[in-house]
């Protein structure tokens, strides 16, 4: 599908890595190195601003292989950018490491995931379907 964007980046627009790839990396738009102290967030810019068609939505997801390495992950993960945000899609990084790490413009920090969604209209009811769950859950189907 093709969606209209805006890249006020330095970099490339977002790309599949691999031929049947769900998410695009996303990468950072900086005007100096930005460091993230242990158990620091900050606000990752991407200079990237998109047009979702109604009933889609863009998730942005952290990357594992930063997670696993480097212990980066998103504070609010996954980030939802709606149909009808015009601003800038930023990133809200975090690092649950000891150590401090660098990102520069250009880094692939985060990946994008475009999605459909359902809009639902309530109907308000007295009772609910029966099912054999019920109400049971939070591990009530036995833990091992
Ligand atoms: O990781 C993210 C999450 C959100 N957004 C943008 C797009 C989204 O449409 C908007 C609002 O996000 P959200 O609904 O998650 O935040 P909120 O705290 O509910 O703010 P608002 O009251 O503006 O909806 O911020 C981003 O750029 N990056
Ligand atoms: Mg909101």
């Amino acid at each position: 599908m093709n969606i209209r964007i805006i890249n006020n980046s330095k970099n490339a627009l977002p790309a599949y890595e691999t031929l049947h790839a769900a998410g695009m990396d996303l990468r950072a738009n900086l005007e100096e190195t930005v460091t993230l102290k242990p158990l620091e967030r900050k606000l990752i810019p991407t200079g990237l601003h998109i047009e979702l068609p109604e009933g889609y939505e863009a998730q942005i997801r952290p990357r594992s292989g930063l997670a696993f390495k480097h212990g980066i992950g998103i504070v609010n993960s996954p980030g939802t950018i709606d149909a009808d945000y015009r601003g800038e899609i930023k990133v809200l990084l975090v690092n649950l490491s000891n150590e401090d790490f660098e990102i520069n413009t250009g880094d692939r920090i985060a990946q994008m995931i475009v999605a459909k969604h359902e809009q639902v209209t309530w109907v308000q009811a007295d009772e609910l379907g029966e099912t054999t769950r019920g109400h049971g859950g939070y591990g009530h189907t036995g833990l091992g």
